[in-house]
């Protein structure tokens, strides 16, 4: 499957929209109060122009003081509850907001977790950052502020058109065509400046990936001294994001002049005809003062609107970003037996019996060419493997169809004689441990990173969990460690050495006591006296674990009961010891 973001289609700003209401269906009833308060506050701003206007000519021009006093306490009232619903809606829009950035970015790192491994292979992690951190920002900033301001223009717009139609209808008709103009000139334009929205959000996306690309490789780039290759990259990535960062600014403020314009237009409309009317003797002075007041609350939102108008559009680009990572569908779907309540019961085999199981086994990469095609071997439990072959050949590939972490392009692997997509993932990695190449870490105690993922051990302290490290004889290798359980780790496992790691990582797997353990170069960079304590463990484990090992340096694989030969697509059972490493100076395939 192609998991490709950058490749993924742009929807269109309505479903785009339809899809984001839904995402707000939780926060209904506080939309509502913040709906109630912005409607409160729209209708004063509506109504005072016009008690203005009427104080004007009932009480100044015919002095009656009672009456403006009156009015004017009225207008103060008024202005109070005013400044009250500006501040409410600013709290619970404000909260609406930022809880849908906290369920967003919860939904969004979700989805990631549940993805398989092609789609990582397929998207910088430093593009997924951005998405995750700053383009859930972008909505949330609309939802927050923008999308208040919105509404409450629109609601002051609909209220001053309402207002200048009733009170004069052919001046209102003459006030309000300027705004016609703009509203053809947005709908014209929207398009467009989301595009541009769009290409400025992909580009800064590629910044990100840039930067966490040069930063995880950090020290080659110095040992190899690329910095200047690594700067010109992040240099041309910069200079793209500045100039498509200048595009969408410039489109964003396309509007804001053009809204001037024709608003400026407008009030000298009403001026004008407004003076003309009044010379004919069809309007009043306190009349035109309202007027143009309620022009003011039409043109002053719509150019407000111009802003907000590029808040939406930034921010329906970077919904597209989020929102396609939301639908994605992981292709490694589980068969429908692992979900029905009647689960098919497991049932641990006898040892000698098949444990792992291809069955015409094709597999390539997406977008990749072919790297195994039709597999077909067994392993039996309680017996130990060996894969070897070239580099390239396809071991981790096969290795990683084993433990799940793709499914075949065509073909079945069984285990334990069920086809393994109807093992749940729980199931699944409960039976079967793999040490990668590339041994995971995160920052904490070296006792967390070897409790991660053992849901058994979890509760134990530390002296308890001594104890059950040196009935498996793996204490021993805590002495390669200053502070033993306690020794303090970073995310990227920089404080301790590269063999180290792969300690830990082994440490890990033989704690869980998985029945399949994978080892992928486990001990490449472990000296040859800890190695052979690691075969002592090995050994150790219960009779029937059956373990599989890809291993470069041969003595590792000596001591295996079958080797298979894995080079061109195919796997091929290698004989003996003696044969394998024949083949593998010869460094052909078995025919
Ligand atoms: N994530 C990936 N995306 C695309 N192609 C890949 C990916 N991983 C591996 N390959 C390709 O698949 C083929 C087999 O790779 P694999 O890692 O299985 O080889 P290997 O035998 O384990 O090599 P090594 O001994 O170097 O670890 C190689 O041609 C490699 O380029």
């Amino acid at each position: 499957m192609n998991y490709d973001l950058s490749n993924a289609p742009k929807s269109s700003t309505k479903a785009a929209l339809k899809k984001m209401l839904l995402f707000l269906r939780p926060e209904r009833q506080k939309l509502f109060l913040a709906l109630g308060i912005m409607i409160l506050n729209s209708g004063i701003t509506m109504l005072t122009p016009y008690l203005i206007g009427y104080t004007i000519d009932h009480y100044i021009q015919t002095g009656q003081y009672h009456g403006l006093m009156v009015y004017c306490g009225i207008l103060l009232g008024l202005y109070l509850v005013w400044a009250w619903t500006e501040y409410m809606q600013t709290e619970v829009m404000g909260s609406i907001g930022q809880r849908m950035l906290y369920s967003l970015r919860n939904e969004v790192f979700g989805k990631l977790q549940a993805l398989p491994v092609s789609f990582f292979n397929q998207n910088k992690s430093g593009d997924l950052i951005a998405r995750i951190n700053s383009d859930t920002d972008k909505v949330n900033q609309f939802f927050s502020q923008s999308l208040m301001r919105f509404v409450d223009s629109v609601f002051a717009m609909t209220g001053a058109m309402i207002f200048l139609l009733s009170i004069h209808l052919r001046l209102g008709a003459a006030t309000l065509v300027p705004g016609v103009f703009i509203l053809v000139f947005v709908l014209v334009i929207s398009p467009w400046v989301k595009r541009k929205n769009a290409v400025s959000l992909k580009s800064s996306g590629a910044l990100s990936g840039e930067i966490q690309e040069s930063l995880h490789n950090f020290k080659t780039i110095i040992a190899f001294n690329r910095r200047d290759y690594f700067r010109r990259r992040f240099a041309t990535a910069n200079k793209d994001n500045y100039s498509a960062a200048l595009h969408a600014g410039l489109a964003n403020s396309v509007f804001v002049p053009v809204f001037a314009l024709f608003s400026n237009l407008a009030q000298l409309i009403v001026l004008t005809y407004g003076i003309y009317l009044i010379a004919e003797g069809q309007f009043t002075i306190g009349l035109l003062i309202s007027f143009i007041a309620y022009a003011q609350n039409f043109y002053q939102p719509l150019r407000q609107l111009a802003a907000l108008w590029a808040s939406f559009q930034t921010a329906m680009a970077a919904w597209d970003r989020i929102s396609v990572i939301i639908e994605l569908e992981p292709d490694l779907k589980d068969s429908p037996r692992v979900d029905s309540a009647n689960q098919v019961p497991v049932i641990s085999i006898a040892k000698n019996q098949p444990v792992i199981e291809f069955k015409q086994v094709h597999f390539a990469y997406p977008g990749g060419k072919q790297v195994l095609s039709d597999i077909n071997f067994t392993l039996l439990k309680g017996k130990t493997y060996a894969l070897v072959g070239p580099t390239g050949g396809g071991k981790t590939t096969t290795a990683s169809l084993i433990a799940r972490l793709y499914d075949p392009t065509n073909g079945q692997v069984l285990l334990e004689g069920r086809d393994i997509r109807s093992f749940s993932a729980v199931e699944r990695t409960a039976k079967i441990g793999f040490i990668l190449q590339e041994p995971f870490l995160f920052s904490g105690s070296l006792k967390d990173n070897i409790l991660y993922g053992n849901a058994d051990y979890q509760h134990l302290d530390s002296e308890a969990l001594l104890t059950r490290m040196e009935q498996m004889g793996l204490s021993n290798l805590l002495k390669r460690f200053d502070q033993g359980l306690e020794t303090p780790l970073n995310s990227a496992g920089e404080s301790i050495s590269l063999g180290q790691k792969q300690l830990i990582a082994f440490i890990r797997a033989v704690l869980r006591q998985p029945e399949i353990l994978i080892l992928d170069e486990a001990t490449a960079n472990i000296d040859t006296v800890t190695e052979q304590l690691l075969g002592e463990i090995l050994e150790k484990l219960p009779e029937s674990t059956t373990r599989v090992i890809i291993a470069h340096r041969l003595n590792t694989i000596e001591n295996a009961d079958e080797i298979f030969f894995v080079n061109g697509g195919k796997i091929t059972p290698a004989g003996t010891f003696k044969h394998a490493l024949q083949l593998l100076l010869e460094g052909k395939r078995v025919s």
